[in-house]
């Protein structure tokens, strides 16, 4: 293995002594912050909860799943970094994995085979959610919910609405994770644009699912001249790429390792903005009063001592300090191309958010 990249792992791995906190973190010590991942010995679950242990953000890693989880837990935890770990087997242990948790990761439910729209998955996967945000109402209610868990536009209203049954709600906490369609978006234009991928961002707001997903490549940057035949395939295939992937597989699952990568990076982000780190941006499907549409995936900026903050990505610029958003960032000029897809976007999304609501309201 080459030098560089051996060192490369040491600085995401090796734990900051006596908690003096490496640059690119806080200024002052790295708190003790819990993550719970419920579905950790999944497809998702496995390499999320491996990159979890990687993250020195990290001191307490909750693995919990209905099958299979004693395994993954032992191995995980044989990796000298910060965190310890410990497995959860089984329903009667969900409390104790939840309990004091900061951030709790959801991969838990059932994947898509070909064919499959990813509203498909709502009969099985609406009931896990439900009973799994039950349990952080009662045992975390003040963590940062990461959704992972398919139909995104079905999932984090289920979950709102079984938090505000519970009296637990608070909208600043709760996180559909689309971080996947973003990092799809910033590959596939690299690769047309012929920019390093590591230098590229691109918005990509709506939805986490067909055409409610909507990259922004208008606003990409670094800036490239690309025709309005390229911007359509590249949009296209952001919108595709979960299905690229579950036909590729032939009916083995569908992203898991692109995804607990992007899981982790979301993940991250949420722990950075827990301790206080600024200027943390990412997109996510947020509850939002920024269309007429309850829930809407968007760019937001969280940072502050002891809660995450979202901000809608509609034309807004945000500012967040320790007691939420201060400043929304501006979305900035949509093309007519990107207006036209919002457009196109808003029924779709309104009904995948209306049945989860019904769903966990009836
Ligand atoms: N948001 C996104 O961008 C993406 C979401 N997904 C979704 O993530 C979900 C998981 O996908 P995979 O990991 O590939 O599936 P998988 O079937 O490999 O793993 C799911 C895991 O959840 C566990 N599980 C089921 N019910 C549970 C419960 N009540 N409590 C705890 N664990 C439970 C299973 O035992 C299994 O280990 C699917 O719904 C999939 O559609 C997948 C890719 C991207
Ligand atoms: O397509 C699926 O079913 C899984 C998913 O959400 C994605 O890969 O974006």
């Amino acid at each position: 293995m080459r030098a560089s990249m051996l060192r490369f792992i040491k600085s995401l791995t090796t734990s900051p002594s006596s908690h003096i906190v490496r640059r690119g973190y806080a200024s002052e010590a790295v708190p003790e912050r819990k993550v719970t991942v419920l579905g950790a010995a999944g497809g998702i679950g496995q390499p999320l909860s491996l990159l979890m242990k990687l993250n020195p953000l990290v001191s307490n890693l909750a693995l919990y799943d209905i099958a299979n989880t004693p395994g993954v837990a032992a191995d995980v935890s044989h990796i000298n970094t910060r965190s310890e770990v410990v497995g959860y087997a089984s329903d009667a242990e969900l409390g104790k994995a939840l309990e004091g948790a900061d951030v709790v990761i959801i991969p838990a439910g059932v994947p898509r085979k070909p064919g499959m729209t990813r509203d498909d998955l709502f009969n099985i996967n609406a009931g896990i959610v439900k009973g799994l945000c039950e349990a952080i109402a009662k045992h975390c209610p003040n963590a940062l919910v990461n959704m992972i868990s398919n139909p995104v536009n079905s999932t984090v209203p289920i979950a709102a609405e079984v938090f505000k049954k519970a009296g637990t709600y608070d909208p600043k906490r709760l996180f559909g994770v689309t971080t996947l369609d973003v990092v799809r978006a910033k590959t596939f234009y690299a690769g047309k644009a012929m920019v390093p991928v590591a230098e590229v961002n691109v918005p990509v707001v709506g939805g986490h699912a067909g055409i409610t997903i909507l990259p922004l490549f208008s606003q990409a940057t670094p800036k490239a001249n690309l025709s309005d035949e390229v911007i359509t395939a590249l949009t296209k295939r952001t919108q595709d790429g979960g299905t690229e992937v579950v036909e590729a597989k032939a009916g083995k699952g569908s992203a898991t390792l692109s995804m607990a990568y992007a899981g982790a990076i979301f993940a991250d982000a949420c722990l950075k903005g827990l301790n206080g780190v600024p200027d943390v941006i990412e997109c996510s499907f947020v509850q939002s009063t920024v269309t007429e549409l309850p829930f809407f995936a968007s760019r937001m900026q969280h940072s502050g001592a002891s809660s995450l903050f979202y901000s809608c990505i509609f034309a807004m610029e945000v500012r967040l300090g320790k007691n939420g958003v201060e400043e929304v960032l501006g979305l900035g000029p949509l093309s007519d191309f990107e207006k036209e897809g919002l457009e196109k976007s808003k029924p779709e999304l309104k009904s995948s958010i209306e049945k989860g609501i019904k769903f966990a309201t009836q």
